[in-house]
């Protein structure tokens, strides 16, 4: 058990400031004692789960993976939360909060009158509460209480721990009557210091300094869709994902078993941000970019934003509908097929019938498949009876068993029929419909001649992420060939990669428990996995959503929702049908005319007007400076762009080198100087995507092996990337390289140059050969 201090500490004739410092440590020590503790209960709990499983009977195997599954999530956890377990410390009416004093006695509702908050909650062997989760009701007013509005909150404290250390304090006293009492403790300011650090290139979690109007957001309700509108830098993807932390917490059992999704624009952004939900203690979440939301596919980015635009129109649906129907065909004419050296005939009547009746049966073309060749066979099994008894002067009774056989595995029967209603993959629809320009002018009447030619392509060309909403829309037509077949692949890979995992641990355990024994461990881990997959594969929820294209999701999230094209909504409500969403972005970023003009126009055809529209309003990466630079410049091109408040100045406005010669020159001589102010941050060069290899050349050439690009760039110092592949993303300093290359890139949109401006959270610099967009200098 372990010892944590629970009252008054004794006053002592020290320095107050430094008593209080140490009662503070006190209890952070016995904090993380109590941590470990609790880590050490639950790896005993899970080997002894293991031994069990390697040895027991077979009959409750399914529930001791279960236990094992649990223990694991659970250590997982406390292993995730070692960095700033406890973060905050309230202190409310009625608590003593002299400079000597931790009272934690109970108070009415069963929580200390002093509350720590950390990253979960703990309790001590007589369920007395330590520490108290974030995301708890109790722990609200650590983020929302005000000097105006203290709910019960006489001083908010930030206790900031180098490892497990509390170096130091930071006090807010809402209670002024307190400031005559108590040593206040004041630094630069928790928000602040969070704010300047170097960016690592991985997003951290903000727990620690959540603001009020993000923490408002973070607690609404989950039913129905949330929309966030903020402009750059306002938190938006902080907020997402600790919304998906806290929707975890408080609907713990439901969604457990139904999974949350997250959905980002690229892999690079999703690299970003991998670990904050970890850090959070949550593992469960399903993680994807636009282009991997069909198991299976990982599709790259769609460079052509006519081609983007036209696959991202609704109507696309229509024409993948018509792409499924045309593959249901009539007869020209009727057809003569030969069964065991029987001629019969196959009528276009016959196939009219047989198709009309599959069709009613309301099932996916290859399902309802087998109801229009069921018909059929039946038929001319019919046909073939009646010739061979006609033949047989009618003495001979066939067995139509026999007949119905003799049909179905004729090889003329079998063409005839495929000619007809062939089964087909998704993947093979799509591909066709996009590269035959006969099923797609058919199947899509609505486009131009031009628009036609814009879509088509090699048969085996590489998916693109605008292709994945056809696909999507075609497996949902189409129905599975084998419907155990695809998603039943995928998930036995991933589950023979876990169990192995699992059986590797589980010899050690035997191996141990033999041992005491006296005997030899004579089980490898494969043996145990043989064994067990005997008992049928277990799945967590996250890994079976993962690889199932139907999976129903209870939550679903979805950022730099922006880009979004109206079939990549259509594909996500499909996730989630009981229309439960998180949407955060920023309008004023999108790319290009794929993207949405408003959330009303977005959401409408799928929610209609019902959803919640929330802002954030203050701006925490961006310096003023810079942050007015980008909002100027767009405003002048005619964008409407909210305007956040930037939280802090910047030691530097923009710098803009009009360049005489060539840019990739300039960027020889400008970016060491660049590197050198990132004073051992993050840099990027954001380029235009035909001057990109130049630019990458030229920074290889002085920084070799630290620049990275794409989506493993996120890794290295020194980055070179487009503005698309850097949305979300932020950097130290940031080179821009051509603005007006941007523009043009882009369609002449802006959004992209404002995306790349406002990636800065200290410097930026811009290289420009050509003109400078009106307002970049003020
Ligand atoms: N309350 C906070 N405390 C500390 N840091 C914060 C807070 N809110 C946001 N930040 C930091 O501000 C930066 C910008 O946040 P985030 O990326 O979530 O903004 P965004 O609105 O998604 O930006 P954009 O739309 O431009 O990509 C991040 O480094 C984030 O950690």
């Amino acid at each position: 058990m372990v010892d944590v201090p629970t009252s008054a500490s004794e006053p002592t004739t020290a320095e107050p400031g430094r008593v209080e410092l140490e009662n503070e440590r006190e209890y952070v020590d016995a904090l993380y004692t109590r941590l470990d503790e609790l880590r050490e209960e639950k790896t005993e709990q899970l080997a002894k789960v293991r031994r069990m499983g390697a040895i027991g009977s077979l009959q409750n195997q399914s529930e001791r993976d279960a236990y094992a599954t649990m223990h694991e999530d659970r250590l997982a956890q406390l292993n995730a939360v070692e960095e700033r377990l406890v973060f905050g410390r309230l202190d409310l009416d009625g608590a003593a909060v002299g400079a000597t004093t931790v009272e934690t006695e109970d108070d009415d509702d069963g929580v200390g009158a002093t509350r720590y908050i950390g990253r979960i909650g703990l309790t001590d062997g007589e369920q007395r509460r330590l520490l108290i989760d974030w995301r708890a009701p109790e722990a609200g007013a650590f983020y929302q209480a005000t000097a105006f509005e203290r709910l019960g909150v006489r001083r908010r404290r930030h206790l900031i721990l180098r490892g497990r250390h509390v170096a130091s304090l930071e006090d807010d006293v809402l209670d002024e009557t307190l400031l005559d009492e108590v040593e206040v403790h004041q630094g630069e300011g928790a928000l602040l210091a969070a704010l300047t650090q170097r960016r690592t290139g991985r997003m951290g979690d903000i727990v620690s300094t959540i603001q009020a109007e993000q923490d408002r957001i973070i607690r609404t309700d989950m039913a129905g869709v949330v929309v966030v509108q903020g402009g750059p830098g306002t938190g938006k993807t902080a907020v997402a994902l600790h919304r998906a932390a806290y929707l975890l917490y408080e609907h713990r059992e439901r969604l457990k078993s139904a999974g949350v999704l997250l959905v980002g624009p690229s892999h690079a952004f999703m690299r970003y941000i991998e670990r904050v939900l970890p850090s959070l203690g949550e593992t469960g979440v399903v993680m994807s970019s636009l282009g991997e939301l069909m198991p299976g596919i990982d599709a790259g980015e769609e460079l052509s934003h006519d081609v983007a635009r036209i696959k991202g129109d609704l109507r696309m649906a229509q024409a993948v509908k018509r792409a499924v129907a045309n593959r249901q065909r009539l007869l020209a004419e009727d057809r003569r097929v030969v069964v065991e050296g029987t001629n019969l005939t196959l009528t276009c009547k016959q196939v009219k019938r047989a198709r009309d009746k599959a069709r009613s049966t309301g099932k996916p073309h290859n399902e309802a498949r087998a109801t229009f060749v069921k018909i059929l066979v039946r038929e001319l099994a019919e046909q073939l009876q009646e010739q061979l008894e006609e033949s047989s002067g009618g003495g001979n009774k066939a067995d139509r068993a026999y007949l119905v056989e003799d049909v179905r595995s004729s090889e003329d029967v079998r063409i005839a029929l495929n000619l007809c209603w062939l089964p087909v993959t998704p993947q093979r629809l799509v591909s066709e419909l996009l590269s035959n320009p006969e099923h797609l002018v058919a199947a899509a009447p609505h486009l131009s001649a031009q628009e036609t030619l814009a879509l088509l392509r090699p048969a085996d060309a590489a998916w693109t992420e605008s292709d994945v909403p056809l696909l999507d829309e075609a497996a949902e037509l189409l129905g599975e060939l084998d419907p155990s077949a695809g998603r039943a692949e995928a998930q036995a890979a991933a589950q023979r990669k876990r169990d192995l995992e699992l059986a590797e641990k589980s010899v050690q355990s035997t191996d141990e428990m033999l041992a005491e024994y006296g005997q030899d461990g004579l089980v490898t881990a494969e043996e145990i996995l043989d064994f067990n997959e005997e008992q049928g594969p277990s799945y967590t929820a996250a890994e079976r959503a993962m690889s199932d294209r139907t999976w129903a999701y209870g939550h679903v999230v979805v950022d730099e929702a922006q880009e979004l094209s109206p079939m990549q909504w259509r594909l996500l409500m499909r996730r989630c049908p009981m229309k439960s969403f998180t949407v955060v972005g920023d309008i004023a970023q999108a790319s290009s005319a794929t993207s949405t003009t408003s959330w009303s126009s977005a959401l409408a055809p799928f929610v209609g007007d019902r959803f919640q529209l929330e802002e954030l309003t203050v701006n925490y990466r961006t310096p003023t400076q810079i942050a007015e630079a980008a909002a100027r410049v767009a405003q002048r091109a005619g964008l409407t762009v909210s305007t956040p408040k930037a939280v802090r100045e910047g030691a530097w406005p923009p710098i803009v080198d009009h360049v005489q010669g060539s840019v990739v020159d300039a960027l020889r001589r400008v970016l060491p100087e660049e590197v050198e102010a990132s004073d051992g941050g993050l840099t990027a060069v954001i380029a235009p995507r035909d001057l990109l290899d130049a630019v990458r050349a030229v920074a290889v050439e002085l920084f070799g092996r630290r620049v990275g690009t794409g989506s493993g760039g996120v890794e290295q110092d020194i980055v070179v990337t487009t503005a698309r592949e850097a949305k979300g993303l932020e950097f130290d300093v940031v080179v821009l390289v051509e603005p007006e290359a941007l523009i043009a890139e882009a369609g002449g949109g802006l959004g992209d140059l404002y995306v790349a401006m406002t990636r800065a959270t200290q410097r930026l610099r811009v290289l420009a050969a050509g003109t400078v967009p009106d307002g970049l200098e003020g």
